[in-house]
């Protein structure tokens, strides 16, 4: 059996030669000026940068959310630019699972209904032992039956991620995820993350301007400018500081 090259990782994202422009003539805006960068799947990775650096440009042009001016996204081994706009549609619905920093839940749908809701628009069955396994980790077992308006900020986060990961998706991406909560209840959802990361194997990819946030992550990576700047592995919140600094953020 040939020996497989120490070097091969999967990669659940990735980006070549990205740029992004927003507008044109003199008022066009170079979001992302040529990225190359991967995330590696089961690994759970920070974007840090100061504000207007990117980040957010970044994770939507990832998604599959916003359109690229020039270069390639992977999602796996999927080259974004090669899908109709119903692939691409199917894609972020089967295989990417979405945290925002306003929890986006349906209003009138109770939690359970909620989670449950990327599968009903997939026509899929939801896995059973799956679901009650995020719903107990997540702590809801109580609050199934709860509209959003009948929940805290907190438990509304907590059933935004248990409907990202329902589908088993290939990467979660979140978006400022604890930008709406406190910090002892932002903890509680950082350390979900990991958890899904350690435990279940999932990818994520999160958008933050919190050190200690990043801190929950294996590796951040840094933008300024519209590029990677650098990285961290293993970033504590001082670490994080520090590079943030250096970055004038
Ligand atoms: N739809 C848009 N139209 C025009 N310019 C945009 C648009 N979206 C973002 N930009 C610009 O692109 C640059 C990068 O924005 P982006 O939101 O990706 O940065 P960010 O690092 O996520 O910022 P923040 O930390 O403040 O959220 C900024 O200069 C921003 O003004």
């Amino acid at each position: 059996m040939p020996a497989i090259p120490a070097t091969s990782v999967r990669m659940a994202a990735s980006a070549v030669d990205l740029v992004k422009v927003y507008g044109s003539g003199p008022t066009a805006v170079r979001a992302l000026d040529g990225v190359t960068v991967g995330f590696e799947a089961a690994r759970f990775t920070a974007i840090m940068g100061p504000s207007g650096s990117g980040k957010s440009t970044l994770m939507h042009c990832l998604a599959g959310l916003d359109s690229v001016t020039s270069g390639t996204v992977r999602i796996g081994d999927t080259d974004l630019s090669s899908l109709s706009d119903r692939e691409l549609t199917r894609l972020r619905r089967d295989r990417v699972g979405f945290v925002f920093q306003a929890f986006n839940l349906m209003p009138t749908l109770t939690a359970k209904q909620n989670i449950l809701l990327p599968l009903e628009l997939a026509g899929r069955k939801p896995d059973q032992a799956w679901f009650t396994t995020l719903v107990d980790v997540l702590g809801l077992a109580d609050r199934l039956n709860h509209r959003p308006a009948e929940m805290s900020g907190g438990q509304q986060q907590r059933v935004a991620l248990a409907r990202a990961l329902v589908t088993r998706p290939e990467v979660v991406f979140a978006d400022e995820p604890t930008g709406n909560l406190d910090s002892r209840t932002g903890a509680e959802v950082l350390s979900f993350l990991r958890t899904s990361v350690r435990e279940f194997g999932q990818t994520i990819v999160m958008v933050t301007h919190d050190p200690v946030a990043a801190s929950y992550a294996e590796r951040v990576v840094l933008v300024a400018d519209g590029k990677v700047v650098g990285e961290i592995a293993q970033p504590t919140p001082d670490s994080v500081l520090d590079a943030m600094r250096k970055l004038g953020a």
